[in-house]
């Protein structure tokens, strides 16, 4: 599967969000990530559908959203009318997660399931093959800057097992101190989709700090297909 980054606009400048996401469209990201915080399932609050739809018009990217909202179901309706392509939800904030991910493929959109560093693998068992992403945190969520969790990639090997086993074209994105230090051996573990949130909005150059992630990702892709190889 192609490398998708990610930028996560939790770090970009709230004043200039519309120019912010066009500059790292303009950078070379894929997608845009969309950080949905509550103060009740994550001690921080960011931005609800309204602000969705005022930069949904700013990108042709997709729009990626992470709910890190509890409840949920009853604000999966408005990111889906306010232009988002992907609604992740995390298991943790889901009693009927079935339901949940059900309700998000009604509405037309990619369904995303999300666990944090301390849920294992295994709760992702019975919804794997209904979903179109799978979302490991590499920190605890509701802040930006944080340090990657390295224990989280023994769980992503574990995980790219899962998905190769049933043979969908699920992809396995990480999200959470990211940078061009550890992208490496995200990448190597086998995610192939990654978010990144200071890495990028945190330096002077878009376009530079894109690339560094790219060539992070790109060579441990290339360093397994190697060792596949031989
Ligand atoms: O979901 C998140 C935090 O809960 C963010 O997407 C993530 O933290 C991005 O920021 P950074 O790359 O700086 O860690
Ligand atoms: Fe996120």
């Amino acid at each position: 599967m192609n490398t998708v980054i990610a930028p996560s606009i939790l770090s970009a400048d709230f004043s200039r969000l519309g120019a912010e996401i066009a500059a790292v469209e303009a950078a070379g990201a894929d997608w845009i990530h969309f950080d949905v915080m509550d103060n009740h399932f994550v001690p921080n609050l960011t931005f609800g559908p309204m602000v969705l739809k005022a930069v949904r018009p700013h990108t042709t990217m997709p729009i990626d959203v992470h709910l890190m909202v509890q409840p949920v179901d009853a604000l999966v309706e408005g990111f889906a009318a306010a232009g988002a392509d992907l609604i992740s939800v995390h298991v943790e904030a889901c009693p009927h997660l079935d339901r949940t991910l059900q309700l998000i493929r009604s509405k037309g959109k990619q369904v995303g399931v999300v666990i944090n560093p301390a849920t294992p693998a295994h709760a992702l068992d019975c919804v794997l093959p209904q979903v179109d992403l799978v979302l490991l945190m590499t920190v605890n969520p509701g802040f930006a800057g944080q340090a990657f969790i390295r224990p989280v990639l023994d769980k992503v090997r574990v995980v790219r097992a899962m998905i190769d086993a049933i043979g969908l074209p699920i992809r396995l994105q990480v999200d959470g101190g990211v940078t061009p230090d550890t992208i490496g051996e995200v990448a190597a573990a086998g995610a192939d989709t990654f978010v990144a949130g200071s890495a990028i909005f945190g330096k002077p150059d878009y376009a530079e700090a894109i690339a560094a992630l790219r060539r992070g990702a790109a060579a441990a892709h290339t360093a397994a297909a190697m060792r596949v190889a031989v």
